[in-house]
């Protein structure tokens, strides 16, 4: 594709992402080889999985799908929910990325130097792995954290209230690149899913297993459920 994007590139009609490569002369394609890379590995497979999460959780919880779109039904009347018009949708969101969990060990990190962080000696060289799963269950700033509930996203005046435990794209200067561009699709997934279909347990099966597969994401297992439309 890269060839013939070359081949047939025209400076005056710029077509796509690619062309706008060939424009920068990158002819070789490693540069936007790499980047598509960054696209499919950090970018498809987490929001897939995490989308597949979240219709798990719905299954458990029959109640929530008929919260959001309660709160869509509201909204949507005078204008296209954002956000900041529904909260509950947004701890929603919020919840499915802190029980998911879905890269539990963030990316390793290296040590560029000698290093001392609250009394241990970390060698230049090491290798890091962040457990961010501690920090996304920890008790203290998530009580009950085993249990899927938006509601802990939610202040007495129903507006969404954030938590700085909140980290599934990790933090600091290395934090996840795609947070904000993930964060917009898995609501705007999530609210039209729940708004035009029901997800319910599969006949004569017990609920699916929320232990999840650990590989470079955490996944669920494969499940079947039934998906009826609402109209
Ligand atoms: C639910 C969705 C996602 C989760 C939970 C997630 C999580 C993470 C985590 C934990 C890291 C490691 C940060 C670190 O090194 O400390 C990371 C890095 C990264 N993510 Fe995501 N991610 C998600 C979606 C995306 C999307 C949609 C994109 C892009 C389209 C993306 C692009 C990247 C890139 C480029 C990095 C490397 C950043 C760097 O090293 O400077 N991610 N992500």
């Amino acid at each position: 594709m890269i060839k013939e994007h070359i081949d047939s590139y025209d400076e005056t009609n710029v077509r796509d992402f690619i062309d706008v490569f060939v424009q920068e002369d990158e002819k070789t394609g490693i540069q936007l080889m790499k980047t598509i890379g960054d696209l499919f590995s950090a970018g498809t497979e987490t929001t897939a999985t995490a989308i597949r999460w979240a219709v798990l959780f719905f299954l458990y919880h029959p109640e929530v799908q008929e919260r959001m779109r309660e709160e869509m039904s509201d909204v949507i009347v005078s204008k296209y929910g954002k956000p900041e018009d529904l909260p509950y949708c947004e701890a929603v969101v919020t919840e499915v990325l802190r029980c998911s969990n879905i890269v539990p060990l963030s990316v390793p990190h290296g040590v560029v130097c000698d290093t001392y962080f609250r009394g241990y000696f970390i060698p230049k060289d090491a290798i890091i792995v962040p457990n961010l799963d501690s920090v996304l269950h920890d008790p203290d700033m998530f009580p009950d954290p085993e249990e899927f509930r938006p509601d802990r996203f939610i202040n007495d005046q129903g507006e969404f209230v954030n938590n700085e435990a909140l980290i599934p794209f990790s933090s600091g200067r290395r934090i996840c690149l795609g947070e904000s561009l993930a964060r917009m699709e898995l609501f705007l997934f999530l609210t039209c899913m729940v708004q035009r279909f029901q997800f319910l347990p599969e006949v004569n099966l017990p609920l699916p297993s929320r232990k999840g597969i650990l590989g470079i994401t955490r996944s669920p297992e494969p499940y079947l459920c039934r998906i009826l439309s609402i109209q």
